[in-house]
């Protein structure tokens, strides 16, 4: 019996994580795991109302680091923990790769900040696997515009998620042991292929 593993998935706004979120969950459950499926910002009620206003708020970029990471504080207070202890797989929809990604790549803030609050937050607990989901700008741009309205981060520019893309890259060549890159811009069942062999190498 293996233990209970803690799964994120990232990438930039439009990468495609999202549509792979419920696959990899039943694909877990078809092994049998009980699957708690949350989200960053979010995750609690006082997680979803923060990010309400990190979504549609300006406000002070170091303001919005910290509420991140407050948040976050929370979520593994209320459900990744107690999930964890109970032995249920735990699939969160971003966690702090996001926030070195996003706050460390895209706004510039200090990396070395940004490690400070994650000692302090989480200083025991990291990813078993984070699946990052990689493609072009363009790409990401082109099925963010087919989709939805833009919030805060979406309406973000080019050099912004070029650089929050480079530092996510940047991550996974640091922590080759728990990152998997995907290339997001094959086809939606080569990519389903790919998560099921290494679902399938994690829970063996
Ligand atoms: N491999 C793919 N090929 C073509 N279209 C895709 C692919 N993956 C996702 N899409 C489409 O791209 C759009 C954005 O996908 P999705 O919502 O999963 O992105 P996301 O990375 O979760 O974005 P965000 O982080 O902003 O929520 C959706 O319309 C989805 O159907
Ligand atoms: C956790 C986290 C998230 N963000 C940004 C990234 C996205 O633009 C939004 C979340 O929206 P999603 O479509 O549900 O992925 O928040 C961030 O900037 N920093 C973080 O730590």
């Amino acid at each position: 019996m293996t233990t209970a593993k803690f799964i994120t998935f990232e990438g930039i706004d439009g990468a495609g994580k999202s549509t792979h979120l419920s696959f990899v969950a039943d694909l877990l459950r078809e092994r049998k795991k009980t699957v708690v499926v949350t989200r960053e910002p979010g995750g609690t009620s006082l997680g979803e109302s923060l990010r309400t206003i990190l979504l549609h708020e300006k406000m002070h970029l170091e303001t919005e680091a910290l509420l991140m990471f407050a948040a976050r504080r929370e979520h593994i207070a209320q459900v990744i923990a107690p999930a964890l202890e109970r032995g249920d797989w735990v699939i969160s929809d971003r966690f702090t790769d996001a926030t070195f990604a996003y706050q460390g790549g895209g706004r510039k803030l200090d990396l070395q900040k940004l490690a400070a609050l994650e000692q302090w937050v989480h200083p025991h607990l990291q990813p078993d696997l984070t699946l990052l989901f990689d493609v072009p700008l363009d790409v990401a741009r082109a099925r963010l515009d087919a989709t939805r309205t833009l919030d805060k981060f979406e309406q973000e520019k080019a050099d912004f998620f070029a650089a929050t893309r480079a530092e996510y890259l940047r991550r996974a060549a640091e922590f080759p042991q728990r990152f998997r890159i995907i290339d997001s811009t094959q086809a939606i069942a080569t990519i389903q292929d790919q998560l099921r062999g290494i679902i399938a190498g994690l829970d063996s």
